[in-house]
């Protein structure tokens, strides 16, 4: 299964044994192993998946206080083995689905404690992506099976809230532009929903178009972005603006008129 799995994946393989006997040959074919939520107070199975020397990815277990998941972590490193991330999947509550829900307060702590990567473990619903970007996850693990669309969509709601909420530090030109790649994706994101909703202004003014335009109004929205952004300073935004809401405007203008110029 991890050569199949291989076939079809550039990225690290990480298994999760089932007992003992499959760790030989996760130590052969695995980049890490994952201490699973429904045996994470196995000890000996613990100590055993550490000594591979393999990155050990230590699951919470569905009823594990935050105490007790980190001591698996640190069993793992009295092994010698100090490539340990941490992953929360959720407690059993009584919400329907499954009843798992996931704590991210409670990965937020972990990580704090320990300066460990903490991931959060989403099944198949990348509903709360997002959330766990913005709690300060540092990796989202999904289910194996879960679909195409859900990875997708994870993924977007990590670039796009991780460049709203996280800062980065990036040291080399490559890493800069990769921080720059995600941040741009962010604002391509909010310039589109930016058109859509000047779009909805235009139908909805009395005279819309570049016939309505509003300066007073421009002046004063970007007076209001200047002070969220006093480094670039209402100067520097002013045209920005004028060029985003021109660009807004003519799509306006060009969808009223419709496809064959109305
Ligand atoms: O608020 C309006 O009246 C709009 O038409 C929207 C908008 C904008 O894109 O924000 C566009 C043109 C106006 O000059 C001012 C603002």
């Amino acid at each position: 299964m991890v050569a199949e799995a291989r076939a079809g994946w550039a990225g690290p393989i990480l298994v999760e044994p089932f007992s003992a006997a499959d760790l030989p040959d996760i130590a052969e074919q695995a980049d890490g192993v994952v201490v699973g939520a429904a045996w994470m107070q196995d000890f000996r199975l613990v100590r055993a998946a550490a000594k591979l020397g393999l990155p050990v990815i230590v699951q919470r277990g569905p009823a594990a206080t935050l105490e007790e998941w980190l001591a698996i972590a640190d069993y793992c490193v009295a092994e010698g083995n100090d490539q340990v991330a941490l992953c929360e999947c959720g407690s059993r509550t009584p919400m329907p689905g499954g009843g798992i829900t996931l704590d991210l307060a409670m990965a937020r702590e972990a990580r704090d404690r320990t300066g460990r990567p903490v991931l959060v473990a989403l099944g198949r619903d990348a509903e709360l992506a997002g959330a766990a970007v913005a709690a300060g996850a540092d990796g989202l693990m999904l289910a194996p099976d879960a679909e195409r669309e859900v990875v997708a969509a994870a993924r977007e709601a990590a670039v796009v809230v991780g460049a709203m909420v996280r800062r980065e530090d990036p040291a080399t030109v490559a890493e800069a532009r990769q921080v720059i790649d995600r941040v741009d994706a962010a604002l391509a994101t909010l310039l589109e929903r930016r058109a859509e909703l000047a779009g909805v202004v235009q139908r909805l003014k009395p005279v819309g178009g570049f016939a309505g335009r509003d300066m007073e109004r421009e002046r004063s929205l970007v007076a209001a972005m200047a002070r969220r952004a006093p480094v670039l300073g209402a100067d520097r935004l002013a045209p920005v603006m004028n060029a985003v809401i021109e660009a807004g405007l003519h799509l306006a203008e060009e969808r009223r008129a419709g496809p064959d110029g109305g």
